[in-house]
C-alpha cells in the first residue's frame, strides 16, 4: 500500500489523484490532504478519504476546517510552514506536488530532503529552482517522477533505453484557445474566451498559461532539468488534437511517440505505479474516428512568451525564477482584467530585463527574487492600461 500525500487535493489533478485512489484502493491511499482555502471540498475529501493528516494553507480558514472534522481522528493543520512539514512525516511514501505555481518550491524542497518520492504535476518547481531541485534529488537519491503529461510521455518513452543516446525530445503544444489568430486579435481576447481549453479540463493558472504558450515555455525548462538535455536538444511542435503526448527521437533518427486520450488520470496513475503499468477505466484512442493528427510550428512572433522562456532557460541563474514570479503576477492582473492578455508578455519582458541576476542562486535567493519581482510586477501592472 503507497501511501500518499497530495499536496493541492482539491484542484484539477489533486481531485483526479483521489479518483485514481479510488479506483485502486488495494494499492494506494491518501495519508495527507492539503488546500489552500476550499474548506468545504477539503472536508468532504477528508471525510471520505480518511488521511492522517489535512493542512489548509491560509490560516484564517483553520477554525472552520476544524469545527467540519471535529467527528474525524484526523489531525488539522494551517499555514505554509504546515505544508512543508507534513510532507516529511514518517508515514508518507509519495508526495504528488499538485499545488499551482511558486508555492510548490518549499514542500517539495522539504520532501526530497526527507527522501520522498516526488509525483510532480507544480512545474512550477523546476522553472524556479531547477538546478537545485536536481541537485538535491541526486544527493539525496529521491526519485522525481513526471506527472505533466508531456513529460510522463517522454519518460514513458524513454524507459527501457538505458543510456542509450537521446538526439532531441518534441515536446508537443496544443496551441491553445487561440492557436492560429494573429496579435490584434489576441489584445481584447477575454479571461473567460481564454480559458476555453480547446482539449483539457485544467486550473485557471495554467489553463491561461496554455493559451499564451508560457506552459510550453515552461515545459521546456521542466524537460530540461527532468531529462538532463541542452537547450537545443529541446523542440516544441503543436499539434492540436493532443493525442500524442510528446516524442523522442534517438540517435539512430528512430522516434517513439507516446499516445492516450487526453486524459490526466493515465499520466497521474503512471507515477503512482511506476514502473508497472495497471489497468484502467479511461478512455482509449481509437485510430479509426480520429481523422487526422496534425503538426504545425508554433508561432513565436505572436505569442512571445516561448521565447521569453527560453532566453531565461539560456541565461540560467535566478531568471526562470524571475520569468515565473513575472508571469504569476501576470495572469492574475489578466483574469482581473487588469491587464490585457498580450500586456502579460510586455510585463514579463519588462521584469527579466530589470530583474536582479544572480547567476548561481541558493535557495535563500530563489525565495528573494521571487519576492521582489512580484512586488516589480505589481507596480508595472498599474502603469499598464487596459
Ligand atoms: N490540471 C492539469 O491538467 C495539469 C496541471 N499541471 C500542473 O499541476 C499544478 C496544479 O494544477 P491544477 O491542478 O490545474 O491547479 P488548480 O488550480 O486546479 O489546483 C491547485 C491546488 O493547489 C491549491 N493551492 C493553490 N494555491 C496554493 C497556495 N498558495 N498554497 C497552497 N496550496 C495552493 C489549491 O487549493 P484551493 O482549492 O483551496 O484553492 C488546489 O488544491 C500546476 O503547477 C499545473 O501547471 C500539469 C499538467 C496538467
Ligand atoms: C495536460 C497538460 O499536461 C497540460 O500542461 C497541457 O500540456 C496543456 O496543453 P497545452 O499547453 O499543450 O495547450
Ligand atoms: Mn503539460
Amino acid at each position: 500500500m503507497k501511501r500518499l500525500a497530495i499536496l493541492g487535493s482539491t484542484g484539477s489533478i489533486g481531485t483526479q489523484t483521489l479518483q485514481v485512489i479510488e479506483a485502486h484502493p488495494d494499492l494506494f491511499c491518501a495519508e495527507v490532504l492539503t488546500a489552500n482555502r476550499n474548506v468545504k471540498l477539503l472536508a468532504e475529501q477528508a471525510i471520505r478519504f480518511k488521511p492522517n493528516m489535512v493542512v489548509i494553507a491560509e490560516e484564517n480558514k483553520y477554525a472552520e476546517l476544524k469545527e467540519a472534522l471535529k467527528a474525524e481522528d484526523i489531525k488539522v493543520y494551517a499555514g505554509k510552514e504546515a505544508l512543508s512539514q507534513v510532507v516529511a512525516a514518517g508515514t508518507v511514501d509519495m508526495v504528488v506536488t499538485a499545488t499551482v505555481g511558486y508555492s510548490g518550491l518549499l514542500p517539495t524542497v522539504n520532501a526530497i530532503q526527507a527522501g520522498k518520492v516526488i509525483a510532480l504535476a507544480n512545474k512550477e518547481t523546476l522553472v524556479v529552482a531547477g538546478e537545485l531541485i536536481h541537485t538535491l534529488a541526486l544527493r539525496h537519491k529521491t526519485p522525481i517522477l513526471p506527472v505533466d503529461s508531456e513529460h510522463s510521455a517522454i519518460f514513458q518513452c524513454l524507459a527501457g533505453e538505458g543510456n542509450n543516446p537521446v538526439e532531441k525530445i518534441i515536446l508537443t503544444a496544443s496551441g491553445g484557445p487561440f492557436r492560429g489568430k494573429d496579435y490584434s486579435y489576441l489584445q481584447s481576447v477575454t479571461p473567460a474566451a481564454a480559458l476555453k481549453h480547446p482539449n483539457w479540463n485544467m486550473g485557471a493558472k495554467v489553463t491561461i498559461d496554455s493559451a499564451s504558450l508560457m506552459n510550453k515555455g515552461f515545459e521546456v525548462i521542466e524537460a530540461k532539468w527532468l531529462f538532463g538535455l541542452a537547450p537545443q536538444q529541446i523542440e516544441v511542435v503543436v499539434h492540436p488534437q493532443s493525442i500524442i503526448h510528446s516524442m523522442v527521437e534517438f540517435a539512430d533518427g528512430s522516434i517513439k511517440a507516446q499516445l492516450g486520450v487526453p486524459d490526466m488520470r493515465l499520466p497521474i496513475q503512471y507515477a503512482l505505479t511506476y514502473p508497472d503499468r495497471i489497468q484502467s477505466d479511461f478512455g482509449r484512442v481509437d485510430f479509426c474516428s480520429c481523422r487526422s493528427l496534425t503538426f504545425e510550428e508554433p508561432d513565436r512572433q505572436t505569442f512571445r512568451n516561448l521565447n521569453l522562456a527560453y532566453r531565461a532557460m539560456l541565461k540560467g541563474g535566478n531568471m526562470p525564477c524571475i520569468l515565473n514570479a513575472a508571469n504569476e503576477v501576470a495572469v492574475e492582473a489578466f483574469l482581473q482584467e487588469r491587464i490585457s492578455f498580450t500586456a502579460m508578455s510586455d510585463l514579463i519582458e519588462e521584469c527579466m530585463d530589470k530583474g536582479h541576476f544572480v547567476a548561481q542562486p541558493s535557495l535563500e535567493d530563489y525565495i528573494q527574487t521571487d519576492r521582489e519581482i512580484r512586488q516589480e510586477a505589481e507596480e508595472r501592472v498599474k502603469v499598464f492600461k487596459k
